[in-house]
């Protein structure tokens, strides 16, 4: 699960997931359905219609909270702080940035350590199930830890009370904000312009519809229906473990799951840390303390009571940012936001197939994607540029070329042929201004934008989700329009002959400094 991977916190802890189950409180188990389980709204699978999808957004599941709910994580908090967490310097609070975080109760200093949430109450692929039996059975399937996880989260939601996580659940947000609650014409809507819009129908994809069901075969609720939950339906009755609460338990887990590279990738829940916001501006992350035993961060930067305390997600875009957690930060704050450019070898090219064969053997196709960022672009970016606008007197040199367009190799990417610079400049520029083109007209229009609403709830919800593409589209076209700048600059001086001959553009990733 390569991008599930590429999307959780960045952070590295806990030294044995083993420890974590050790230490595990003994809870009274219960058999399932001596308690009653609160199903989960029943769902059913539509792809045919923007309507039903449209429709469907509005069901949630029925346990969590409303995402800006203080009184649920108050109760969270009391519990936690019964069930061994020790007294902290923060509290949870309605926040400017983040709906509810952690605020700063007295002056914290840069460098100091803070959290310590023991292994007791950190949720992994080890912690026990209220309902045993369930977890016996995905683990004689091996079922890999995020679909486990989440289904873990939803038989734990179910048993409501009986639950020793149910303080927990009910302080997690009911609709989390992902881009996975966004329907797919409110994606086609809103996020027309930006390449982000792909890559969530793709993760969206892969959750429900099915598509990749070859690369993520275990990841998908309906291989686990299909193998798991239909031969066990007394564990896993269809009214709690579907679609919907599937939807629920993946956002979760996008928004929340902390990774553990240091113990092999495995990922764990930590509540109470899991309601740190993220600044782009910090670089501290969660870890494990070995000697005291916990969960921690250390501080990058001082703390004032009544200050939110940040940690930082990872270094992400804002439309990664956007994709898994949804939100975008404010423009011009992320030091790592960029924008993918695609690039496509002309039909009409004369080599068009010696090109192709070329990329496709160091794996690469006939479009490609290249991050921009406002401080440059990777050399693999120039390489492919180079390849496409190549004449056939240069077939020579596709090999060579190709495999400094991919990342995958290790050659040389500096690589640079003046007579046809030029060519590739304006190759680029040209798509960077097609690539304009698109969001100026989405940002246009989105003002008169038609947000077709049937109630002021959904009126909300829309107007929300606009300003999100919004932002989202300012931050990428603010890029584009940077590099447009800076390649009409080179291009004009180029063709003015300043230029020509001195080969001073053989260094492209610093090319803005
Ligand atoms: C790990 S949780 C943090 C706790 C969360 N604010 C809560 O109330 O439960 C991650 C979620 O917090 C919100 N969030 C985190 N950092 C944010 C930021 N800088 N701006 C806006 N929302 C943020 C997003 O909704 C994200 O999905």
């Amino acid at each position: 699960m390569a991008e599930a991977g590429r999307i959780i916190l960045n952070t590295t802890f806990l030294p044995s997931l083993h420890s974590l189950h050790k230490t595990h409180r003994k809870v009274a188990y219960s058999q399932p359905f001596l308690h009653k389980r609160h199903p989960a709204i029943q769902c059913s699978i539509s792809t045919s219609s923007d309507t039903k999808a449209a429709a469907k957004v509005s069901e949630t599941v029925p346990w969590g909270c409303d995402i800006d709910s203080v009184e649920n994580a108050e109760a969270l908090q009391k519990w936690l702080s019964d069930s061994g967490l020790p007294p902290q310097k923060m509290a949870i609070q309605k926040v400017e940035v983040g709906e509810r975080g952690l605020i700063a109760l007295k002056n914290i200093r840069k460098g100091e350590m803070l959290l310590f949430v023991p292994p007791s109450l950190v949720i992994d692929a080890d912690s026990e199930w209220s309902c045993p039996e369930a977890g016996e059975v995905l683990k004689q399937y091996s079922v890999p830890d995020w679909p486990l996880l989440a289904t873990y989260l939803i038989s734990e939601a179910s048993f409501e009370k009986s639950s020793r996580w149910s303080n927990y659940i009910s302080a997690l947000p009911r609709q989390p904000y992902s881009l996975l609650y966004w329907t797919r014409a409110e994606l086609d809507t809103y996020l027309e312009a930006s390449r982000i819009r792909e890559r969530a129908i793709e993760r969206i994809t892969n959750v429900y519809w099915n598509v990749w069901i070859k690369l993520f075969l275990l990841f998908i609720y309906n291989d686990l229906r299909l193998r798991i939950f239909s031969k066990h339906p007394h564990l896993f009755p269809e009214e709690v473990f579907n679609m919907e609460s599937f939807k629920w338990s993946f956002g979760i887990l996008f928004s929340r799951l902390v990774r553990l590279p240091s113990m092999d990738g495995r990922v764990a829940l930590v509540p109470w840390a899991d309601m740190l916001n993220h600044s782009c501006e910090v670089e501290t992350f969660l870890d494990y303390d070995k000697s005291s035993k916990g969960v921690v961060f250390t501080t990058d930067r001082p703390y004032q009571p009544g200050e939110q305390v940040f940690i930082s997600y990872g270094r992400k875009s804002n439309g990664e940012l956007l994709l898994s957690y949804g939100f975008v930060p404010r423009e011009g704050t992320n030091p790592s936001d960029s924008v993918e450019l695609s690039l496509s070898l002309k039909k009409s090219d004369k080599c068009y197939k010696e090109k192709l064969e070329a990329l496709k053997k160091h794996g690469l196709s006939a479009s490609q994607c290249y991050p921009l960022q406002v401080t440059g672009w990777p050399l693999e970016l120039m390489a492919y540029a180079y390849l496409a606008v190549s004449p056939p007197s240069m077939s020579r040199q596709f090999e060579e070329m190709a495999a400094a367009a991919s990342n995958k190799t290790t050659t040389n990417k500096n690589i640079a042929y003046p007579d046809i610079e030029e060519q590739a400049l304006q190759f680029i520029l040209d798509s960077c201004e097609s690539s304009i083109s698109k969001y100026t007209k989405f940002l246009q229009a989105s003002g008169s934008m038609d947000l077709d609403v049937t109630s002021p709830k959904q009126l909300n919800r829309r107007l929300f989700l606009k300003q999100l593409a919004v932002d989202l589209c300012n931050s990428e076209s603010r890029i584009l329009f940077r590099a447009q700048y800076v390649l009409r600059r080179r291009l004009r001086d180029i063709r003015s002959g300043e230029l020509r001959g001195l080969k001073i553009f053989s260094g492209f990733r610093n090319f803005f400094g």
